[in-house]
């Protein structure tokens, strides 16, 4: 279940109502998928063919649909970042530059483990968000943010998007950033 941590004053926020009402104020949704839907070949695999990654999509075609038809995505994909990664240096250092969309974009961790670092209010700062297998949020239309591995460094996730083009960063050069 994903945890949340305001850099400012180190406070925790953990269980999923709490979770889910502090990134609701900021637009961010926060839900939740059943991950024993993957077949076993494909847990714990964090460097998926292109067959496994659609394998991936096709066992939650469900949840990317309803997501679609509520929220108008219209292209998705998989991610995975593992030191079998073989540019995953070059990966990391653009997920971890502080950056936004000019759409909404959801990620949905499906295996390993994942923080986003968001700009909340000025009040608020900047804030990790913690995710765990299962856990989805979005990202809205401009929210400054980037995305770290945790010390395990590995991961699984779909991301949606509204751009047919997918993937577009606009880095974000912000004198206030707050390093952990
Ligand atoms: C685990 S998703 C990789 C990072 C990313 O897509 C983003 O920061 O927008
Ligand atoms: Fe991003
Ligand atoms: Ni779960």
């Amino acid at each position: 279940m994903a945890e949340i941590r305001i850099r400012k004053t180190n406070e925790i926020i953990s269980g999923e109502e709490n979770v889910r009402n502090f990134l609701n104020q900021f637009e961010v949704i926060y839900e939740h998928w059943d991950v024993n839907k993957l077949p076993a070949h494909l847990q714990e695999n964090f460097s998926l063919t292109d067959d496994q990654k659609a394998e991936v999509l096709a066992t939650f075609d469900t949840e990317i649909k309803d997501l679609v038809a509520r929220r108008g995505y219209r292209t998705w994909d998989v991610i995975t970042l593992s030191e079998a990664t073989p540019n995953i240096e070059e990966l990391l250092a653009k997920f971890e530059q502080i950056h936004t969309h000019t759409e909404d974009e959801i990620r949905a961790i499906v295996g390993g483990a994942g923080t986003f670092v968001i700009k909340g209010s000025d009040e608020i700062g900047y804030f990790d968000v913690n995710l765990l297998p299962g856990d989805l949020i979005s990202v809205p239309e401009n929210t400054v943010h980037f995305f770290t591995l945790t010390d395990d460094r590995k991961v699984v996730a779909i991301r949606l998007f509204v751009e047919e083009n997918g993937w577009i960063a606009h880095p974000f050069e912000d004198p206030s950033f707050q390093k952990a």
